[in-house]
């Protein structure tokens, strides 16, 4: 029975929590990381509802903690791929079937539930995974996990409303089924909300999904994964599964039921994707959708009449929080030359005051990086910089993966604007900075534009309200996400949606209706109410 159509009202962003000394949810988040650190967890794959073993475990250690284990997970094969995409389509009729409010009902609770009870349990866990400081936890996995699951159930709730005209004698309506198939969703490292809303936002829609994360953050989808359950999300919806890349992609993408991947990660990665779907084309029953947000090399720029202390703390933090790991991290910095000295000054001066150390230790602004694989990248980038005579090291430079994978927040200042750090995606806390002549900043708009393949996000730092109109008209292909007189990250679902166009992505808006339509195949019903029986035009009488 069917009778009424549920709205779910437009929610508000869940409050972040200040972790102020004594706070009740201080004294929760340091139980928790305690708690945690006290047991190796073994951590099994799901598929079909089931707990999946394979004895075949990858450990996992906290970045800023080598020699710490938190536990491991089980790692699968193609065989596990397999099984998790004939789970999903075994569930795909029943959940397609099951009355949308009821399928948001299980999001809006795990949503609560996040927010609540299990709140240091997502945070605590992102903390030691991913090495982010409380702040940057409680703003990811907490909040904008949160954000996504009440915002996506709210958005899809619109546009199942969303019916067309229909004149005397007919009525016409749109169904918005799921996507025909599996839905495959691939999350990277860095957020643990974009972990959970890539699967999240497809099943809502109805879809059944097969879901791999970053062997990096495993620790945390683990318990993102554990509270859907406990939610009530039926067997076989989401499928959890640990493999390597390419193993996921081949028995997905090479599946005639493949109908769509969701993804976030590197550019690169995306690409060889979507030359394997194109190549694979003829085999799958559907057109399968590509959704993919990917690589930035994010820009700040200021113009002459900029203050100083406002460029350099956009900088501070846009760069160099949870250690410039973000996708819209600034990485480059164009400064006019007649306030460059006072912006370098101040930049070095509150970079100088960053902290670095362990999550654990609430005072650290640092953490450490991802991996040994990103470590490495990262130093030889600065190891380049210090050897060019096109660049010098204003602040940091320094590196040590004894204890922790730990990299100083680095300022290289260069002299050629398109020396290798200004153009490629560096992905940790190394901010670039240029000083341009302060009386040509339109030409200076046109090298932003020009110098990267990636268009994520940027911002113009100006008190000029036709500095700002210029910049707002040359950089419209610039960046998806723009910025005027702020840093250019910290999107918060239902204000900012996020994504970039050109390299950094398809541009389908997390956190927005535009990324639901993706996951959505509209089927159009004409009903006639007295059907014609005669096929003669009334005027052919006349003649
Ligand atoms: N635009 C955005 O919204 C956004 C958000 C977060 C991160 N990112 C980007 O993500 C990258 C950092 O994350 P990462 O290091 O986890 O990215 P990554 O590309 O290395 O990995 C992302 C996911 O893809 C998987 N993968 C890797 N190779 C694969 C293959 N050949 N086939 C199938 N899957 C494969 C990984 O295991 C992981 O689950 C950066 O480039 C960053 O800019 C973009
Ligand atoms: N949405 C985040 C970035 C996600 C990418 O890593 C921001 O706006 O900073």
């Amino acid at each position: 029975m069917h009778n009424a159509y549920f709205e779910f009202a437009a929610p508000k962003n869940e409050p972040v929590l200040n972790y102020a000394p004594g706070s009740a949810e201080k004294v929760a988040l340091k139980k928790q990381l305690a708690a945690f650190k006290a047991v190796e967890m073994d951590i099994p794959m799901y598929i079909n509802g089931e707990e999946v073993r394979t004895g075949k475990t990858v450990n996992i250690h906290p970045p800023h903690e080598r020699k710490h284990k938190l536990g491991h997970f089980h790692q699968g094969d193609s065989s596990h791929v397999q099984k998790a995409i004939d789970a999903a389509l075994a569930a795909r009729e029943k959940w397609a079937d099951t009355p949308w409010e009821q399928r948001a009902a299980i999001f809006m609770r795990a949503a609560e539930m996040m927010a609540t009870k299990y709140r240091a349990h997502m945070n605590a866990a992102t903390m030691l995974g991913q090495s982010k400081n409380a702040y940057q936890a409680e703003i990811d996995s907490a909040c904008e996990l949160i954000d996504f699951l009440r915002y996506n159930v709210h958005y899809l709730g619109q546009i199942y409303q969303q019916q067309p005209y229909s004149p005397q004698g007919i009525h016409n309506r749109v169904e918005y089924r799921p996507l025909e198939g599996f839905v495959l969703a691939v999350t990277p490292f860095n957020f643990t909300a974009i972990a959970g809303n890539l699967p999240t936002s497809a099943a809502m829609c109805g879809n059944v999904v097969v879901w791999k994360p970053a062997n990096t953050q495993v620790y945390a989808a683990n318990v993102i994964m554990k509270i859907l359950i406990e939610a009530g999300l039926p067997a076989g919806v989401i499928n959890l599964v640990y493999t390597d890349g390419p193993t996921v992609g081949d028995v997905c993408f090479n599946h005639a039921d493949f109908a769509g991947i969701h993804f976030t990660g590197s550019t690169g990665v995306f690409q060889t994707m979507w030359k394997t779907i194109g190549t694979n084309i003829s085999k799958y029953k559907t057109y399968p959708r590509i959704v993919g947000e990917t690589g930035g090399k994010d820009f700040v720029i200021a113009h002459k009449s900029a203050d100083p202390a406002v460029v350099a703390t956009a900088l501070a933090r846009g760069a160099f929080e949870f250690q410039g790991q973000k996708c819209s991290a600034a990485s480059r910095a164009y400064v006019p030359s007649n306030i460059a000295d006072e912006v370098k000054a101040n930049l070095v001066k509150q970079v100088s005051s960053m902290k670095m150390g362990t999550t654990e230790d609430f005072t650290n602004f640092i953490n450490a990086v991802i991996d040994e694989k990103s470590f490495d990248k990262i130093a030889s980038y600065i190891d380049n910089a210090k050897k060019s005579d096109a660049t010098s090291i204003l602040v940091g430079g320094t590196y040590d993966k004894t204890e922790g994978f730990f990299i100083a927040p680095t300022v290289i200042e260069t002299k050629d604007p398109k020396y290798v750090t200004m153009c490629e995606e560096i992905f940790g806390p190394v901010l670039t900075l240029y000083v341009y002549d302060a009386e040509k900043f339109e030409e200076t708009l046109a090298l932003v534009d020009s110098t990267s393949e990636y268009a994520l996000t940027g911002s113009i730092i100006s008190t000029d309200r036709y500095a700002i109109e210029l910049a707002t008209k040359r950089l419209t292909n610039s960046a998806g996400n723009f910025y005027i007189n702020d840093k250019p990250t910290g999107a918060v679902v239902g204000q900012q949606p996020f994504g970039g166009a050109r390299a950094s992505g398809t541009n389908d808006k997390a956190g927005s209706a535009m990324n639901l339509y993706r996951w959505l195949s509209a089927r159009t019903i004409k009903e006639t109410m007295v059907p014609p029986t005669d096929y003669r035009y009334s005027f052919l009488d006349e003649a």
